[in-house]
């Protein structure tokens, strides 16, 4: 990648003039993560189903932890980063503004120059709740997810903001709700029941649903293209380790099991969240566990049990930093809190994959590390691997440290010494949204 200036703001361009000369059409992937909004966008061929064509990425990271930074990149040139103004950007609305004005003042992308030019919006949405494919975002559609922010509150309702704010301006534009959950929509009965009053259970739809689904799609297909596997024939381990974490078990392609549950909350700990831990342990911590948080709003009641558990545990709870890459690096460093940070990571990540290797019958193709810190941690892969060695996984060293940058899936795993490969995978959640309403357009799109 090159690094270039920015080029200055665009010469007018009539809205009739951009459609006449540019016949391909834009897809907006809107990605609203816990700690970032990730934009990326893409230009299509209708009626083409094939892939559609990367134009530019933008991210705004560290939305826990500020000042947020922009990253842009354009076709294969890295544009910029900066850190953004508090005052700017300070959560996912702000930062969709800041994105999208930045898009289309942008003249080295003719492609989006008004935001009617956007004929898809992907929304990636972490809840669905009962839809298992992507659906066209109408009124109705909007209050059914609206509804289901309680269940995931890091995420439904910043994703609906945006949604809101794409209905708003771009009017043309067809809205797409995409499910982090739906590629588990097959996990096995004892995987997905909770040993509770099943009655309860069904009335209030009370089951594991599991997430981070769009990464788990993209990375069974990269990887199952890597290793030269049909998808429906790939066993893998995978770890999506961003501001949230989670595991995934997936034989024949499918996932069979995962470690988050009814919401993002259980499994693995994250920046702001406790992962699992004993039920009972929230009513040792506060008597006010069941009272409405003063982080409730109208459209979303979190208890303070939700609040405590979800927005002030994890990595901020443990060291006053969400930037795991920083704890790393002050683990390294000796530092007691970052170092327990750290080792309780691996502790929990660990469990996960001797289980996820048990499952699989120790039929297992690769252990796949992905999101930010899967895929920029060196030290806690080392770490991860070293723990489960006795199953067959080895690294190597250089090739850990310094994994090929540019490649979707890179093999880290030791040559001649490891029985199982071991894979970093460069996941991409809105390109997974973007191909996949290329191949349902007609039926996605809204009616004229
Ligand atoms: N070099 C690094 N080593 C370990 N973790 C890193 C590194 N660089 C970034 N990270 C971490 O990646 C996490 C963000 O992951 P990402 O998948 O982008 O988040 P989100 O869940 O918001 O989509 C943050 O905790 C960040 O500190
Ligand atoms: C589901 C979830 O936790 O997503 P993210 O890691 O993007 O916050
Ligand atoms: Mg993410």
């Amino acid at each position: 990648m090159t690094d270039v200036q920015e080029q200055s703001s665009p010469g007018l361009i009539t809205p009739t003039a951009t459609a006449s000369t540019m016949p391909s059409k834009v897809i907006l992937s809107i990605n609203a993560g816990s700690s970032s909004l990730k934009v990326s966008v893409f230009s299509y061929h209708p009626p083409s189903s094939s892939d559609p064509k990367a134009l530019a990425t933008i991210q705004v990271t560290g939305l826990t932890a500020p000042p947020a930074t922009l990253k842009y990149d354009r076709g294969d040139q890295h544009i910029k980063s900066q850190p953004l103004p508090e005052t700017d950007v300070n959560g996912q609305e702000t930062a969709y503004e800041y994105i999208i004005q930045h898009l289309t003042s942008d003249a080295g992308l003719p492609e989006l120059s008004y935001p009617d030019d956007i004929e898809f919006a992907c929304h990636r949405v972490v809840h669905s709740g009962d839809y298992d494919r992507p659906v066209r975002i109408d009124r109705d559609t909007f209050h059914r997810l609206e509804e289901l922010s309680d269940l995931a509150p890091l995420h439904n309702a910043g994703a609906l903001t945006i949604v809101k704010a794409v209905h708003d301006k771009c009017p043309k534009a067809s809205n797409i709700a995409f499910f982090d959950n739906a590629f588990h929509q097959n996990l096995p009965e004892a995987a997905r029941t909770y040993a509770i009053d099943q009655k309860v259970a069904k009335r209030n739809k009370l089951r594991k649903y599991g997430f981070h689904g769009l990464s788990y799609a993209f990375i069974t297909r990269s990887v199952a293209a890597h290793l030269a596997v049909p998808a429906e024939e790939l066993n893998i381990v995978a770890l999506h380790l961003g501001s949230g974490a989670s595991a995934c078990c997936i034989k024949g392609g499918q996932s069979i099991d995962t470690s988050m549950g009814l919401t993002p909350l259980d499994g693995l700990p994250g920046a702001t969240r406790s992962g699992s831990v004993d039920p009972s342990l929230i009513f040792h911590f506060t008597h006010d566990a069941g009272k409405l948080s003063p982080g409730s709003s109208k459209g979303m009641h979190i208890t303070e049990a939700e609040e405590i558990l979800n927005k002030k545990s994890g990595w901020q709870a443990l060291t006053g930093t969400t930037d795991f890459g920083a704890i790393s690096a002050k683990a390294g460093e000796g530092d007691a809190a970052c170092k327990l940070a750290f080792d309780i990571f691996v502790d929990r990540i660990t469990d996960f994959v001797a289980a996820y290797h048990v499952k699989l019958g120790g039929k297992v193709d690769a252990l796949v590390f992905a999101g930010g810190i899967g895929e920029k941690g060196a030290r806690l892969r080392q770490a991860v691997v070293e723990n489960v060695a006795c199953l067959g996984f080895a690294l190597d060293e250089g090739r850990n440290t310094k994994p090929d940058g540019e490649a979707v899936v890179t093999d880290i795993g030791k040559e001649g010494g490891s029985k199982h490969r071991v894979l970093i995978c460069q996941t991409d959640e809105q390109a997974e949204m973007a191909r996949e309403c290329v191949q349902d357009a007609d039926s996605l799109r809204r009616p004229t």
